[in-house]
């Protein structure tokens, strides 16, 4: 596995690779979530690139960029072990050699909602990241996790509307064995936290159970969801492109919630019945 940190090394590590390149883009911190994206990385293209890089554009002011976990020795572990071909841990410097950009992909109407709602500016960075990340990687396949959501959902669609030569590959959230989903930010949990926050997965199960006999999901999910010391953010039924909720067949539920100083956003798929 060769491991490089700048542009130019990446030019010259990526024209050796010939093939199909599939790439798996993170911010470190890595775990079973991640695992499971360069797994069906590894299944799908000849090379497999992972990218390790903590994206100051998509932080707020107030939010947890400077705390967020930068484990690179492990993370290098981890990517050896999934058989990566090729690391890219870029410093800020490498990413932004002038600074903050001054041109940022506008996500559009979906990245106001929802975790954009939350987080002003957040898909800016997300979206402006990801295009120069595939700019500099040139990837045939790019692995997003369906955990977040939303995020997957807005990159297919600046891949649409911006004709990117890349496929998008969504892969289910992998969830710790009592249902809480797998975060980097899962480690900012005291105990009692982590008990706390099996509310967001416990809420959507409920959800789901509802649908199914037919009940309201978004009701259902809202009222299982347990206000302890969790304090809810947004709880939503949408349909699977984030649009209003059909009456019936596929839709999609979404939480968000604050467990302390940590927030946390978890989603399932739902089949509708009328
Ligand atoms: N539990 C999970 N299952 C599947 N994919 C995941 C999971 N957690 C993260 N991913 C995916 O891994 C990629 C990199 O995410 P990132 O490095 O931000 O990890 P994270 O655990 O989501 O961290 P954070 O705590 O910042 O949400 C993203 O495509 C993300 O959706
Ligand atoms: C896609 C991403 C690597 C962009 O910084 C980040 O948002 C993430 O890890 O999900
Ligand atoms: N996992 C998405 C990146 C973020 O929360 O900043």
């Amino acid at each position: 596995m060769k491991v490089v940190h700048t542009r130019e090394e990446l030019a010259q590590a990526r024209s050796a690779l010939t093939g199909s390149v599939g790439v798996v883009l993170t911010m470190g911190a890595l775990h079973e979530g991640h695992e499971a994206l360069l797994r069906a990385a590894r299944a799908r293209a000849d090379h497999l690139v992972a990218t390790i890089f903590v994206n100051p554009l998509q932080f707020g002011p107030n939010e947890d960029f400077g705390r967020y976990p930068r484990t690179l020795e492990k993370d290098l572990a981890v990517c050896a072990a999934a058989g990566v071909d090729l690391v890219f841990a870029p410093s800020r410097a490498d990413i932004y050699p002038d600074g903050e950009p001054m041109v940022r992909v506008n996500p559009g109407p979906l990245g106001e909602i929802l975790e954009g709602a939350s987080r002003p500016g957040f898909f800016h960075g997300v979206l402006t990241v990801v295009l120069k990340l595939f700019q500099l990687t040139r990837p045939d396949f790019s692995f997003f996790g369906e955990k977040d959501y939303q995020q997957v959902t807005l990159v297919r669609r600046m891949v649409r509307d911006l004709d990117l030569p890349v496929t998008i590959v969504a892969v289910p959230t992998v969830r710790e064995p009592d249902g809480l989903a797998r975060s980097s930010r899962n480690r900012y949990l005291a105990p009692a936290e982590r008990v706390a926050a099996l509310t967001l997965s416990a809420a959507l199960r409920a959800g789901v159970a509802a649908a199914g006999r037919g009940e309201d999901a978004e009701a259902a999910a809202r009222a299982a969801f347990d206000g302890g010391t969790a304090k809810l953010d947004y709880l939503v039924l949408t349909d699977p492109d984030l649009g209003p909720p059909p009456a019936k067949g596929p839709g999609r539920l979404l939480v968000a919630a604050w467990v302390g100083s940590t927030r946390l956003i978890d989603n399932v798929p739902v089949e509708l019945v009328a």
